[in-house]
């Protein structure tokens, strides 16, 4: 009896020690920055302790919204003064729990630095604030006949895209994050501000001094704030034309997306979608699609040169058994086929009311992805788990969203056996445990048997020299 009284005593007396120090950093940081950028109800902290997976949420101390690269900079300084953890925040949409705040701390918002700050359409190129999403970016440079294509199905962040290495469905034809960052303005550990590609770089290409750019693209937060981006603009095509193309078995999907790959074809997208995944969006996105393992495709061109690539890309799926290619010309139907697609990781979770999706992201080479996918459909019976898979198929990189009830600590370790063994096997075909999700906390154990000891310590080396009281997101990646 006097052990549970001590032991609550203990615990309140914890609970009121934590309270008063965040109650106090809560004050210095309104000095900084002002009331209105300062929260700590628990509301606002609990919507920023978790992303969109279904790892644990930890709610942050304080949340503070930035205005500013300034503002930044002077949390970040204040934050190391007092070894306080600072966790960048986006827009909340990752899937590997990179935001989560296990040792407390200062989430930093970045959703109010949202200015588009420069356009250079004859260059091609923009400059944007951390906080402007994809889709704002591309409502505003709509009238300049450009496009930034790179699409996670979610309204992410541009910050949280260069910090995550993001791709999405055009990755194929226009890369992901790392080919279309070309600067990033970057507040380090003890709140200096650099710029990775120069203090005014924006060239197509560059051979000066080391690679910081890509450094920091990917890094998850882990060693800078990403407060400004400077990103490749992309022609919106003259002529567009979309298919779906539902085949007999996996393998026919799969091998003809390997042929059209290998025959050069630029096709714009090429998703794969199996059965259980048609099924899963037909009932959330109300489509009415034959359930059988399926390619979304989309070809970007002049009028006169897509009808030859849907010719080719249709001779191809038939050679390996389509049981039909049908063309999407009208601007609302290939709409709504990608806002479907977009939609998948929900139509996936909306299978089993109430559970949670686990996203695998293996990405192999093209040539070693048919045997892949076969493996993680034979691992799921195996396992007796549930897992639509859908992939960005062109880059080699296909996601299994394994249900999982949240609650239900057998179903979640059968999961981690799950993923841990297809990730292992991506390796052992010479691929990456994650093509475009990155690390968070779900992957971090992976990394030794992706780099080895030595590219282990290699990267530890870089995050002490950059952030030698670990306090920039601690407990993620590494
Ligand atoms: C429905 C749906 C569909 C998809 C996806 C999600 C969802 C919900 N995603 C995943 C997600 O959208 C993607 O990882 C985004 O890049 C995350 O951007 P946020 O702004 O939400 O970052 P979020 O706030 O989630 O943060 C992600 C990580 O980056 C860090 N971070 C955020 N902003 C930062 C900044 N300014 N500086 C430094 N670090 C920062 C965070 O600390 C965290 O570690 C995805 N992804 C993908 O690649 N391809 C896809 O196809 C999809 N599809
Ligand atoms: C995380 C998920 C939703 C994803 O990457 C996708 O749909 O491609
Ligand atoms: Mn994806």
């Amino acid at each position: 009896m006097n052990i549970i009284k001590s032991t609550k005593v203990l615990f309140l007396y914890k609970f009121m020690q934590r309270y008063a120090s965040s109650q106090a950093l809560a004050t210095d940081l309104k000095s900084i920055v002002g009331n209105d950028n300062v929260a700590t109800s628990t509301a606002v902290r609990e919507q920023h302790s978790h992303d969109e997976s279904y790892h644990p949420g930890h709610k942050p101390d304080v949340v503070v919204f930035a205005q500013s690269t300034d503002h930044v900079s002077k949390i970040v300084k204040y934050c190391a003064s007092k070894r306080v953890p600072v966790i960048p925040f986006g827009t909340g949409t990752g899937v590997e729990g990179g935001v989560t705040a296990p040792q407390g701390g200062v989430c930093l918002d970045l959703s109010r630095m949202d200015k588009v700050l420069s356009i250079n359409a004859e260059d091609f190129d923009c400059t944007v604030q951390a906080g402007v999403t994809r889709n704002a970016l591309n409502t505003y440079i709509r009238d300049t006949g450009l496009q930034f294509p790179i699409d996670p199905g979610a309204n992410a962040s541009l910050g949280g895209m260069c910090a995550t290495s993001a791709s999405g469905t055009m990755a194929v034809r226009y890369g992901t994050m790392r080919e279309n960052v070309m600067n990033l303005e970057v507040v380090l550990a003890d709140g200096s501000i650099i710029k990775t590609a120069g203090l005014k770089g924006r060239s197509r290409k560059t051979s000066s001094g080391y690679n910081l750019t890509n450094l920091f693209v990917g890094q998850e937060g882990t060693l800078g704030i990403i407060t400004e981006a400077t990103l490749k603009l992309h022609a919106i095509p003259e002529a567009v034309l979309a298919a779906v193309a539902p085949f007999k078995d996996l393998q026919g999907a799969v091998n003809a997306t390997v042929a059209i790959m290998q025959s050069g074809l630029p096709v714009a997208r090429i998703e794969f979608l199996d059965e259980n995944m048609v099924d899963a969006c037909n009932r959330f996105s109300k489509l009415n699609l034959d359930i059988a393992p399926t390619l979304f495709l989309e070809f970007h061109g002049s009028n006169s040169n897509i009808e030859a690539q849907g010719q080719i890309a249709e001779e191809t799926c038939k050679s390996y058994e389509c049981l039909q290619f049908a063309f999407a010309t009208d601007v609302d139907k290939r709409a709504e086929l990608w806002k479907a697609r977009h939609n998948a990781w929900y139509a996936a979770q909306a299978l089993k009311p109430g559970s949670k999706g686990y996203s695998t992201d293996v990405c192999v080479p093209i040539s070693a992805l048919s045997g892949i996918v076969t493996f993680a459909k034979d691992e799921l019976k195996r396992l007796n788990l549930l897992g639509p898979i859908v992939g960005h198929v062109g880059d080699g990189n296909f996601h299994v969203f394994v249900i999982v009830d949240p609650t239900n600590p057998k179903e979640i370790e059968l999961v981690h056996q799950y993923s841990m063994a297809l990730a292992k096997e991506a390796l052992r075909v010479s691929g990456t445990v994650t093509g475009e999700h990155g690390i968070g906390v779900g992957k971090k154990k992976l990394l030794i048997d992706e780099f080895g000891a030595a590219g282990i310590n290699t990267m530890k080396a870089i995050k002490q020299a950059l952030d030698p009281m670990n306090i920039l997101n601690p407990g993620k990646v590494l």
